[in-house]
């Protein structure tokens, strides 16, 4: 990955993992930010701790996220630098805020199997095989980010999640404002 938008002046770079539900991305995201020291925030938790949706959505299953209460709830913290962030999405934060935008993926035999697993059923797990297949994700980030911040890694074993980590740290480890 490259580097940060010229001008940034934060000490530790912020990290965006996206993907489809169930690529792996609280589950990288909370290991890398306890190998780097950083600050992992879940932002589908947060949305559901400090009410920052609009109500719940019968259709798909879930809250809906209001985008602009999340960026005003963590504009300050996004200043400071060091976050790892986690949501199956990415075009509403402000661009300025990522150093690196990483897309997890997902074979879908293996995510259907996880998101079953999960309790998804019927629309909810065809929409979001579909999201997979169509790549819906990495196509998000590269029409919202810099091409050269983003990019896409496999998660669909254990080792695959070892083996992420260990290089994201490096990078996080090396990177310089
Ligand atoms: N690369 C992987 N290999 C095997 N299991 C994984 C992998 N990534 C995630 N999992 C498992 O899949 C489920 C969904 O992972 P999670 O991190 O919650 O995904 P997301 O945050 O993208 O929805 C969890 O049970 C997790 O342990």
């Amino acid at each position: 990955m490259a580097r940060a938008n010229s001008g940034t002046r934060r000490p530790k770079p912020n990290l965006l993992i996206t993907g489809t539900p169930g690529t792996g991305k609280s589950t990288t995201a909370s290991a890398l930010a306890e190998a780097t020291n950083c600050r992992h925030i879940c932002v589908g938790d947060l949305v559901k701790e400090k009410n920052l949706h609009d109500g719940w959505d019968d259709q798909f299953e879930s809250y809906v996220i209001n985008e602009d209460l999340v960026c005003d709830e963590l504009e300050d913290v996004m200043v400071g630098g060091g976050n790892i962030v986690d949501y199956h999405g990415c075009d509403f934060f402000p661009e300025r805020w990522f150093d690196g935008v990483v897309v997890l993926q997902t074979e879908n035999s293996v995510l259907y199997d996880r998101l079953t697993r999960r309790g998804y059923s019927g629309a909810k797990l065809s929409n979001n095989i579909e999201c997979e297949i169509f790549q819906v994700m990495l196509e998000e980030a590269r029409d919202s980010y810099r091409e050269e911040i983003v990019i896409a890694l496999q998660s669909d074993a254990l080792e695959d999640v070892s083996n992420n980590v260990a290089s994201l740290t490096g990078w996080i480890e090396s990177w310089r404002p």
